[in-house]
């Protein structure tokens, strides 16, 4: 491992350099000074979308279904995603286009599924692939009262160009169900959901059903 000491610049952005802009994202050449001193490129995407008063382009929403006599639920959305060729499985998720974190995952969280939710935590500003892009996201974790009449038979309401599958699945089961979904199809899923998805497992995890405990 290398000695803090031998590095002693902190490392920052010394300019962008617009390379080619479409309405949706950018690409960007950033010029930056590494711990070394050195200085060096990199390439860049962004967002144009991103609201100059928000703190992040968009939401994730975890937002879980609880209803009498059934198994707390996680809300998930099927749909194809252009980029990657294939469906995927993700959390409801959007772009910001108010400050608010919890309202916008509300409103997305509604069009996206049809359901009303309550705003129970918000993570902070977290980045989604930072070797490649500077783009943001907040997780919004939303509680859904699959009682209230309002949730019995919800109804999306998606846009021009929007096909949104809503799929519930068991949090108790969670990682299977999607290792399940995964087989029978040609789906990728979203890194954020299956890492949600193993700390899941672990959470249920009960060390005295093992054949064998570990030291
Ligand atoms: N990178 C994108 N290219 C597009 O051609 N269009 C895009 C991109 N990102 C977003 N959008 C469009 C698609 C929708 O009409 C709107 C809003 O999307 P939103 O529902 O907020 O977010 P996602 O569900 O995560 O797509 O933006």
């Amino acid at each position: 491992m290398a000695s803090p000491n031998i590095h002693t610049t902190e490392p920052h952005v010394v300019k962008e350099e617009l390379i080619a802009s479409g309405k949706w994202v950018k690409l960007e050449k950033t010029t930056y000074v590494d711990p070394s001193g050195s200085t060096r490129i990199w390439e860049t995407t962004k967002r144009t979308t991103r609201i100059s008063n928000s703190t992040a382009d968009g939401v994730g929403i975890l937002a879980l279904l609880k209803r009498t006599l059934h198994k707390d639920c996680v809300v998930m959305v099927k749909q194809f995603r252009p980029p990657m060729g294939c469906n995927t499985l993700e959390f409801p998720a959007g772009l910001m286009m108010c400050p608010s974190p919890a309202a916008a995952a509300l409103r997305e969280l509604k069009e996206e599924t049809g359901y009303k939710g309550e705003v129970v935590g918000i993570t902070p500003v977290t980045c989604l692939d930072p070797g490649l892009s500077n783009c943001t996201t907040h997780i919004v974790m939303v509680h859904i009262n699959g009682d209230d009449i309002e949730n019995i038979n919800p109804t999306q309401q998606l846009g021009d160009g929007e096909f949104v599958e809503v799929i519930l699945l068991p949090l108790d089961e969670f990682q299977q169900k999607i290792d399940e979904l995964l087989q029978k199809e040609k789906i990728v899923v979203d890194c954020k959901v299956y890492i949600y998805a193993m700390g899941m497992s672990q959470a249920f995890f009960k060390p005295r059903e093992l054949p064998v405990l570990k030291q």
